[in-house]
């Protein structure tokens, strides 16, 4: 999965990738040349007070150190740019992917999850592009350059090299083993935090009401304290590389000079290539510790990208068809035909053969008990998820086999609970219909009876919207949404429940004032008060997932016994209050 992700999404900045490891190519075979003028300017100038040699030899270390440092430099620039470019993309194309979702794929991997996916996930593996970027030409060319130049300086002293190396490589090699299976347990207990966290925002007011905040304390506590605990274990182990390489560097400089000394005054090697040997000796070692910070990372970064590629390869269930129809003639007729729906993991269908039509310039009401599945058969109707059985057609055509932008455009939703984005009362009246003129926002305000309050709010149009629209009442933001599906001008209105939030005078202001302007257009009612759909034209009575009764208001009191039962039910209940 790490592969084909990096396979994918680096193959953009090939190039860029190029210029990185021929910079760390040039860069590590300067700093492999340094030690070997380090030993001349010791044996060949300072040992027998040559200055000539001592003035050649350090103008070439400074420019090969000069060189060193640029291509260093510029290798973690352009690594870096890299890394970033990647991890922009990656995030881009789960962002992507995840617009095209039903909600049936938002629940089953959750928002949080899809949040952490999008956002650690990518950084870890970012983190491994970075690494591998600063590191991958580096380590190896320097572990090997090191042995070859540590070789030419004196062989006798190789065995030490024999020691200390893998070493280090074993011990490091231990510490990541124990750390792996710790790794996809943190990207889980990060999502778990950022489940709770949410949970605790959005449903900040019902916490306060029910005085939970102490009962959401603990549960953000234990949620923390997981995360902290798996966290702290993996930096228990990660706290143990730095000592260990420094133990073995320090142990290893220690024998060099043991050893070396007692060659240098057997005459065998000289005192520049002594330093030489142990500045070579360092060299591999550190290349082994970044060599084992890459490793380190991939286990990670492999289960993040698992994660990511996960989301990916996730088809969305209301994905558009092969040969999607982008051009239909009509003027936006819906009929349900035999439509069924379960939901995943449910032991039976919500929805059962549920048949009608509902015609352009007609009201259909549909009423039902609560939980009867009305917002349920709305969902179906702009592919929020599939029929599990049966046909949903707008103007004759199957909307699976309709172009999602040919469908959306007919359909004007206001959902049960609207949503509101952050910005201004104009951005989310003009989220549909970005063209629309300040004159046609006010005009869908005053049909949705919300002129009034939104040019009492400070700035009018420009008023901010607080993110979810929390900043308005729920009656407002009703009204905003209403304002905002008319401002599309659609083909198909569906409210779903859409003025439940209104008294009685403003839901009755408001259809009528609806009335001329969806006259052409289909409509589609959800709704629990009688009142507010008494005159439809059709209204479709669901009760247990099934239509129990078509017809007019005064037809279905005659034959619709549940019909009769709500009406009655709603009339003793006004009495009563
Ligand atoms: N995401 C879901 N997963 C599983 N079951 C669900 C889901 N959403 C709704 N249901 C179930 O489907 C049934 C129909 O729900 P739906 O929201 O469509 O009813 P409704 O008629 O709109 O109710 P209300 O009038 O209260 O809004 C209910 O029993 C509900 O518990």
């Amino acid at each position: 999965m790490l592969i084909r992700l990096l396979r994918t999404h680096l193959r953009p900045y090939r190039r860029l990738l190029a210029a990185v490891v021929a910079l760390q190519f040039v860069g590590t075979m300067a700093s492999l040349y340094l030690p070997s003028l380090n030993a001349e300017i010791i044996d060949r100038g300072v040992a027998v007070g040559d200055t000539g040699q001592i003035m050649r030899t350090g103008g070439w270390m400074l420019l090969v150190s000069l060189l060193q440092i640029t291509c260093s430099i510029a290798a973690v620039y352009l690594g870096a740019k890299t890394a970033m470019s990647f991890g922009r993309d990656v995030r881009g194309a789960i962002f992507g992917h995840v617009n095209r979702f039903s909600a049936r794929e938002v629940a089953r991997f959750g928002a949080p999850s899809l949040i952490t996916r999008n956002t650690n996930d990518v950084q870890q593996v970012q983190m491994l592009v970075l690494l591998t970027c600063t590191m991958l030409v580096a380590a190896p060319i320097m572990s090997i350059g090191g042995v070859v130049m540590a070789l030419r300086e004196d062989v006798g002293l190789s065995w030490l090299m024999l020691v200390c190396v893998p070493v280090l490589a074993i011990a490091l090699g231990l510490l990541i083993r124990k750390m792996v299976p710790t790794f996809r347990l943190m990207q889980t207990r990060i999502d778990t935090v950022n489940r709770v966290l949410r949970e605790q925002i959005t449903g900040i007011r019902v916490v306060r009401a029910f005085v939970r905040e102490p009962y959401e304390t603990e549960r953000f506590g234990v949620a923390n304290g997981d995360l902290t605990a798996t966290a702290l274990r993996i930096g228990r182990l990660q706290a143990l590389i730095f000592p260990l390489v420094m133990l073995v560097l320090n142990v290893s400089s220690v024998a060099v000079l043991w050893f070396g000394a007692g060659r240098v005054d057997s005459g065998q090697i000289e005192i520049g290539a002594l330093t030489a040997f142990l500045q070579y000796l360092m060299q591999i070692l550190m290349a082994v510790m970044m060599a084992t910070f890459m490793l380190m990372m991939v286990p990670r970064a492999a289960v993040c990208a698992e994660r990511i590629v996960e989301v990916l390869d996730t088809e969305s269930s209301v994905a558009p068809a092969a040969r999607p129809v982008t051009e239909v003639s009509g003027r936006g007729e819906l009929e349900l035909r035999g439509v069924a729906f379960q939901y995943p993991g449910a032991s039976a269908p919500v929805l059962h053969d549920i048949s009608f039509r509902a015609e352009p310039g007609r009201t259909t009401a549909i009423i039902g008990s609560t939980g009867a599945g009305k917002t349920t058969l709305l969902t179906l109707i702009p592919r929020l998820v599939d029929p599990t059985a049966g046909t949903v057609l707008v103007d004759g055509v199957d909307v699976r086999e309709l172009a999602p932008d040919e469908l959306w455009r007919r359909i004007g939703l206001v959902p049960q609970r609207p949503y509101l984005f952050s910005g201004t009362v104009a951005s989310n009246l003009r989220y549909g219909n970005p063209d629309a003129s300040d004159a046609d926002l006010w005009a869908a305000l005053e049909i949705a009876q919300a002129r009034e309050f939104v040019a009492e709010m400070p700035g009018g149009l420009d008023a901010p919207i607080a993110q979810g629209g929390t900043n308005v009442s729920g009656g407002q933001r009703q009204r905003l949404a209403i304002a905002r599906a008319l401002v599309r001008k659609p083909e198909i209105y569906l409210f779903d429940d859409s003025f439940s939030a209104l008294d009685l005078g403003t839901d009755a202001r408001l259809r009528a004032a609806l009335k001329p302007v969806t006259a052409e257009a289909a409509v589609v009612i959800v709704a629990q008060r009688v009142s507010t759909i008494v005159d439809a034209d059709q209204i479709i009575v669901v009760e247990d997932g099934g239509v129990v009764g078509v017809g007019r208001h005064e037809e279905l009191l005659q034959t619709c016994p549940t019909y009769a039962e709500i009406v009655a039910s709603q009339q003793t209940a006004e009495v009563t209050a």
